[in-house]
Order: C-alpha cells, then structure tokens, then sequence
C-alpha cells in the first residue's frame, strides 16, 4: 500500500489572501468591517476615558480645599455623569461591534467551508484518495469546528482587549510622552512569555488530548471486549494498560498545567514591572511639578486595568493558534483548486467506447519517480471496442480489475497507459457538461441524498415532471414502494428520514440515470448481495436502463452476462478471454469453468 499524501498546510500568505478573498465574497463586508472597528475604537476609547475621569476627581477633589464648594460639587457630578456614560458606550459599541465581527467571521466560515467541500469533490478521485478520505473529512468537520470555537472563544476577547490595550497606550503618551517608559521597559517582557509559551504550549495540549484519546480508548476497549477479558484472564493486563495511559494523562496534564502557570507566573513579573514604573514615574513627575496628582492617578488606573485584557489575549493565545493551524488546515485544501476542463467539442453523443492499450496502477509508477521501480499493475493492456447500443460484461473473479475498469471508462480515473475514448475523444478530455451528456455510472456504493425523494431524481434531471419521474421509477420497479411511502414523492429520504434499502436505493440509481438519459452507461452495481429475488428485480431494472444504449456491465452474477452482446473475461488486470456466452462455454476456458461452478450453484 502506498504511503498517504495529505493535502499541504497554507502558508501565512496564502491564508491571509484566501482570508481578505472571503471577505470580498460576503456583500457589505468592508462596510460592516469598518463599522466594527469604529465601534471597537470608540468602545475602547471609552473604557480608557473611566481611569482618566477618576484622575479628574482626584483633581477635583484636592482643589476643593481651595475652590467654593458648589463648583467642586458640580465639577463632581459631571465628572460622575460623564463616567456612567463612558461605561455604558463602551458596553453598547463593544456589543454591537462583536456582533458585526462575529456575524462576519461566521459567514466566512460557512463559505470556506463550503469552497472546501466543493474544492474536494471536483479533485481527481486519487487525489483524495492519496490524501486519504479522512484527511478532507477531518479537514471538513474538526477543523471547521475548531476555527468556529476558536473564533467564539478568540473573538469577543480580541475585539475587546485588543483595542483596549491600544487605547491604553495612546492614553497614556496622551498624559505624557515619558510613559512611553512604561511600554518599552514591560513590552518585551510580554513578547516573550507569549513566544516561550506558543513555543511549548500547543504539542503539550496536543499530547495531553491525545492521551485522552488512548485512555477513552482503552477503556471502551476493555469493556467491550470484556468476555473475551474473562474468558483469557487478561483483566490484569487490561488493567495495566489503562493505568499506563491513565499515567500518560497525568504526566501529560502536568507538563501543560506548568507551561501555563509559568506563564502566568511571567504575566505577574510584567504586571509588576508596569505598575511599579508607572507610579514611580508618576511619582517623579508629580514631584517634578510636571503633572498634577489627577493626572498621575488616571495613568495607574490606566494601568491597573488594562491588566486584565492582557490577561485575556494571552489565555487565548494558544486558542488562536490552533484556531489558525485548523485554518491553514482548511485553505490548504483549496489553495490549488482542479482547473474546470472546457469543452473539448466532442461530436452529437453516439455511444461508441474505446478502451486501448489501457493500464492503470493504484500505486507509483515510473512516471512518478516514486517506488522502486516496479509497477502493481491493477489493469494491463486492456483493449476493446463497444459499438453504440450494445452491451458488454466484464466478468472475472474478486479483485480481477472490473471496477477499475469502470472508473477508468466513467473519467473518474485517467489511464496511466493507453487511452479510453468515448465518440472518439479522450473521456478526461470532456467537460462535465460533455461527459454528463454521454455516460453515467451506476457504482456499488448507491447514495440517497437528504431531502425529498423529488430532490433525489430531480439532481439527475432537474426540469422532469412528476409524470416522468414516476414513469422511470415504474420501469425500474420502485414505483410500488414509492405508493407505500406516507407522502410519495414528498417523502423525505436519506439520512434524515425514509432509508431505502439497498435494493431500493439501487433501483434509485437507475431511475436517475433514466431521467438523465446518456448514450453510455456503466453498471457496477452490488447485485451480488440483494439476495436472488432482490438481484432479479435489480437485473430486469438493469435491462431497462440498458436498453437502447450502449453499456458496459460489471456481471456479479453470470445470468447478467448472459444476456450480452459480448463477454470479457478478466483475470490478474487482463481480459484473457472474450466472444458470446455460447462461444465461450463451448471453448472450455475460464468462463465455461465459472459458468459450470454459477449453475451448479443456483
Ligand atoms: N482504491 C484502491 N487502491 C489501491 N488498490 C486498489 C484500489 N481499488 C482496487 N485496488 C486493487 O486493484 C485490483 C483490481 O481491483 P478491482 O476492484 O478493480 O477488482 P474487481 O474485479 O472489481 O473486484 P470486485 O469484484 O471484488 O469488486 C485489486 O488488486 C485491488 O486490490
């Protein structure tokens, strides 16, 4: 088996294009950007404005020694009335513009996500193969949640605090331009508690979540398995397991806990340095005659409370960044998006396919420069020809290259030798458009999709009437279960309502591909597993959908092939035999053995 390809990570570049490409996707969204920010300064600048207003009653309040008493009541009041109003503007533009932020952020989520998701679906089915399937689910689901909490929990903190720090400083140079002090002397400090912190913090929380898993792990193992524990006396040993990954819990959560109270530990040493050099300076100054008491007083209090938004930015700082390692995660997947194929002109669709030469490999292959030089050959040198109209089997035992063979002619797979042809053109050389106009495939993995059963037909053919989605659901044989359903074509299906089964589901498959009407069809259907009456009612379905058209027919059961115009007989990724089931039962190869174990069989 070939390693995994997992899609890349974005880089800080490409993260910040795609970031600004969504916000011009969203309508308004440089206004309501704006807007936010406006409403987050001036939310800010309010809860900055309280300190300094306390500073002016400090001033009041020592000059009422010496002025009437009226005017510092007034004074007083004011002063009172304008801090009641500086707290509640800050709550009201902190609130509106978090909600803007939020609402923002959420709709460009929504849209990543959905960009992923149809990224993903248009690559080459081996791409997504290479990555594993996993990598674009994990990819489509954690991380999407993980940006999600990240941005609930990273948001309102960033929006609030962020601006609150800043306005702090520009309060305090606005006091006097020596604070500046203040900022260089406890900057660094915070830059590099915050930089030895992210340095450590996010592998010990990774390690600590993981051992999580080990542990959940084990435990559901051991209780499953718990007859299978008694009856080997294995309770000991399942013990120690699960009290060794209790232990790497422990000493996991032990090493995260200390990187975050160090941290912490840090975060006290800069408060420390902040406000003793603030009220030193202060002191200097007052003493000085430079600034009044008030003044100097506003400034610590400045300081005192911008201690807590700095608190909150560095708490979900790790928050962020794996926040922002989900997103990188989720644009690395669209970063090089499959380049839509044009129109090759192909000419009116007639059926006729070609398979030449073709081999096909799952793993590397010379070309690649990968490997070891030798090529796991899943179909090789596979040549044929089907006329339009008439109908080809493949058949051949598990694992002959049937299936492969299917994708390969269906496009969803490009030949790694030879060439697959439909009306003469390269079948990964037709647009979407050209190919859904000439072939469908029916593959062994039938999916309903949520929604209606109408919605279900409808993808195949949107403009069909209600008459002609009954007449293709009669001719496959599923109009009777669909008289059963309490609201008929209104029923919904799929994960969220009526499941078909199987049988059913495949008869679906067939309908739309009758709705979409193709020259060309590809049958690789699970006829195998419906049980005989299910397979015949599958197989008579078949026929219907044949009829006409030019098909190539995955035969699980050799009563299919029979009916065809012609046999292939595939063995090892070769067609080792081919002619009519008369021809080839009477040449005594490998189909006349088959034929002869299927009918002992029946
Ligand atoms: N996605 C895949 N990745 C790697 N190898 C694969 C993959 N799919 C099939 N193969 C291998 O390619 C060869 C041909 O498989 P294929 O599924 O085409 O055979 P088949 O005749 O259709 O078998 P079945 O009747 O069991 O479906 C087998 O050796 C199989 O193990």
């Amino acid at each position: 088996m070939s390693e995994l390809r997992p899609f890349p990570l974005a880089t800080w570049s490409q993260a910040r294009r795609d970031m600004a490409r969504q916000l011009r996707r969203v309508p308004g969204a440089r206004r309501q950007a704006l807007l936010a920010a406006v409403l987050l300064a001036f939310g800010a600048w309010c809860t900055v404005s309280v300190p300094r207003l306390m500073g002016g009653i400090v001033d009041i309040v020592t000059a009422a020694d010496t002025a009437s008493g009226a005017d510092g009541d007034a004074a007083l009041w004011r002063t009172a009335g304008l801090m009641v109003a500086a707290a509640v503007g800050a709550g009201v533009a902190d609130g509106a513009g978090y909600f803007l932020l939020a609402r923002l952020s959420e709709r460009m989520i929504a849209n990543l996500r959905e960009e992923m998701v149809g990224t993903a679906l248009g690559l080459p089915m081996h791409r997504v193969e290479d990555a594993g399937t996993g990598d674009v689910v994990s990819r489509s689901t954690d991380d999407v949640a993980q940006v999600s909490s990240a941005v609930m929990e990273v948001m309102p903190v960033l929006s609030g605090a962020v601006f609150v720090i800043a306005a702090t400083g520009v309060g305090l140079l606005s006091v006097d331009w020596r604070f500046l002090l203040v900022l260089v002397l406890v900057s660094p400090v915070y830059w590099f508690s915050a930089r030895s912190y992210l340095r450590r913090a996010p592998q010990l929380f990774a390690a600590e979540r993981a051992s999580m898993g080990l542990r959940a792990r084990r435990v559901l193992e051991a209780i499953h398995g718990r007859r299978t524990v008694r009856a080997f006396r294995m309770e000991q040993e399942m013990h120690d397991r699960i009290g060794e990954a209790s232990w790497s819990v422990a000493t996991n959560a032990v090493a995260a806990n200390r990187v975050m109270v160090t941290l912490l530990n840090r975060m006290l040493v800069a408060e420390l340095v902040m406000i003793s050099s603030t009220v030193l300076l202060g002191f200097f100054l007052v003493g000085h005659g430079v600034l009044g008491v008030g003044a100097v007083t506003g400034a610590a209090l400045m300081v005192i409370r911008v201690r807590g938004p700095l608190q909150q930015v560095m708490r979900v700082l790790d928050a962020a960044q794996s926040g922002y390692a989900s997103l990188a995660r989720i644009i690395g997947v669209t970063v090089d998006p499959p380049r839509p194929v044009p129109d090759a002109g192909a000419p009116e669709p007639r059926g006729e396919i070609v398979m030449d030469g073709v081999g096909f490999s799952y793993g590397p292959t010379e070309g690649d420069g990968a490997g070891d030089g030798s090529v796991d050959w899943a179909v090789e040198d596979v040549s044929f020809r089907v006329t339009p109209g008439r109908t080809v089997a493949l058949v051949g035992s598990s694992g002959a290259g049937k299936t492969t063979v299917a994708t390969l002619l269906a496009g969803l797979r490009e030949p790694t030798t030879g060439a697959v042809t439909v009306d003469g053109v390269p079948v990964t050389e037709l647009s979407d458009a050209e190919r859904a106009a000439r072939l469908a495939l029916v593959s062994q993995e039938v999916h309903v999709f949520s929604g209606t059963l109408r919605d279900d037909l409808l993808l195949a053919a949107p403009g069909a009437g209600d008459g002609e989605l009954r007449d293709a659901l009669s001719a496959v044989g599923a109009l009777e279960w669909v008289d059963r359903l309490p609201d008929g074509l209104d029923t919904e299906v799929g994960s969220r309502g009526v499941v078909p089964d199987p049988v059913v589901s495949q008869q679906l498959a067939l309908a739309r591909i009758l709705l979409r009407d193709p020259r060309v069809v590809v049958l690789d259907e699970a006829t195998a597993e419906a049980g005989s009456s299910g397979a015949r009612a599958l197989e008579d379905a078949a026929r219907r959908v044949t009829e006409g058209r030019t098909a190539l027919t995955v035969a699980h059961r050799l009563d299919q092939a029979r009916e065809a115009d012609e046999i292939l007989v595939m063995e090892d990724g070769r067609i080792i035999e081919r002619g009519t089931h008369e021809d080839l039962v009477a040449s005594g190869g490998r189909y006349a053995e088959l034929w002869s174990v299927w009918s002992r069989g029946r």
